[in-house]
């Protein structure tokens, strides 16, 4: 009987091994942009097994990119050094010392602690943020709300070149002023704008939920960009997902094939998306796959 399970469990390995051929085949050389977000990176397994996903990807061909958040562990250090801190349509006010507390977590805490899993997987991961090389220009989007700035050009070649040499990139979601200034911005947001400055054949957005769910809480696995404004309209897509999908169709519209919602705390939540035929998550693009 137990030897009969063996057989069984080694048996669907080898099918789930056979099917992902087509998908190896169809993504080597493709440009796949991670948004890894601060309540999709859990623990330090689920960091492991990320990290691990992501350098499977990288050995099989496929150029990731990721690009984290962070938003929970900077309310943590906000919160030890007493700075308020508040949300104005998802956005975090930043002055300038918010924006201290920001880029030390984001381009200290967090990206480093990205790049050493990967590192710590075989990988060769190398952390910037979007001031590095001037990666991401910014313009603010609101004086109410401080130093938070909206991507206004994004020149990614210190992206190509770093892939050109075997490194995945891990990039913080900072933005350079024309001025000098340091400017905060939304995670979904910048990995939308430097997807779409790579024309990136994916985009996967990784959060805390299966993916976008409709009327009756069921996840959508296939969304056209008309699908999305029609539940955003109906008030089913709310709070932290409007963001997420306005992002999406931001990206497509910028010439991102495809954009993928899914929960990454989900055990191999990118591989089962990139290399199975059922996916995972809620798929938005102009055309169903
Ligand atoms: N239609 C919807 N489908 C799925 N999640 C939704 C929907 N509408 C609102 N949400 C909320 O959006 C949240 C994801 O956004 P957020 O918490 O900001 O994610 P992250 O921290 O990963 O960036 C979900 O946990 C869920 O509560
Ligand atoms: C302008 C703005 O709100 N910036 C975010 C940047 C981090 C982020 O987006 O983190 P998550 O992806 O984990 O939410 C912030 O300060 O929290």
């Amino acid at each position: 009987m137990k030897k009969q399970m063996i057989n069984r469990d080694w048996i669907a390995t080898a099918r789930t091994l056979s099917e992902a051929l087509p998908y190896l085949q169809r993504y080597t050389g493709a440009i796949v942009v991670i948004k890894f977000g601060g309540h999709a990176m859990g623990d330090q397994e689920q960091m492991q097994s990320f990290a691990r996903d992501i350098v499977l990807m990288n050995q099989v061909g496929l150029h990731p990119v990721i690009v984290h958040g962070g938003g929970p562990m900077i309310n943590e250090l906000l919160g030890k050094l007493d700075i308020k801190s508040e949300f104005v349509g998802g956005k975090r006010v930043t002055d300038e010392a918010t924006m201290e507390v920001v880029e030390m977590v984001l381009s200290g805490l967090v990206n480093k602690r990205i790049v050493q899993a990967i590192n710590g997987q075989g990988g060769r991961a190398v952390g910037i943020s979007g001031k590095d090389a001037n990666m991401m220009v910014c313009d603010p989007v609101d004086p109410a709300l401080g130093l938070v700035g909206h991507p206004v050009e994004v020149t990614p070649d210190v992206i190509h070149q770093m892939h050109g040499h075997g490194i995945i990139p891990v990039v913080a979601p900072l933005g350079a002023g024309r001025d000098g200034e340091t400017f905060n911005v939304n995670g979904d947001t910048a990995a939308g704008a430097i997807a779409a400055a790579l024309k990136a054949d994916r985009l996967l957005l990784l959060t805390d939920v299966a993916g976008v769910k409709d009327e009756s809480g069921e996840v959508v696995t296939q969304l056209s960009p008309e699908q999305v404004k029609d539940l955003t309209e109906k008030g089913v897509i709310a709070g932290g997902m409007i963001p997420k999908t306005e992002t999406a169709l931001d990206a497509i519209s910028g010439g991102v094939r495809a954009v993928v919602i899914l929960d990454g705390r989900a055990p191999n939540a990118c591989l089962l998306e990139l290399f199975t035929d059922h996916g995972a998550g809620s798929l938005i693009r102009d055309v169903p796959r």
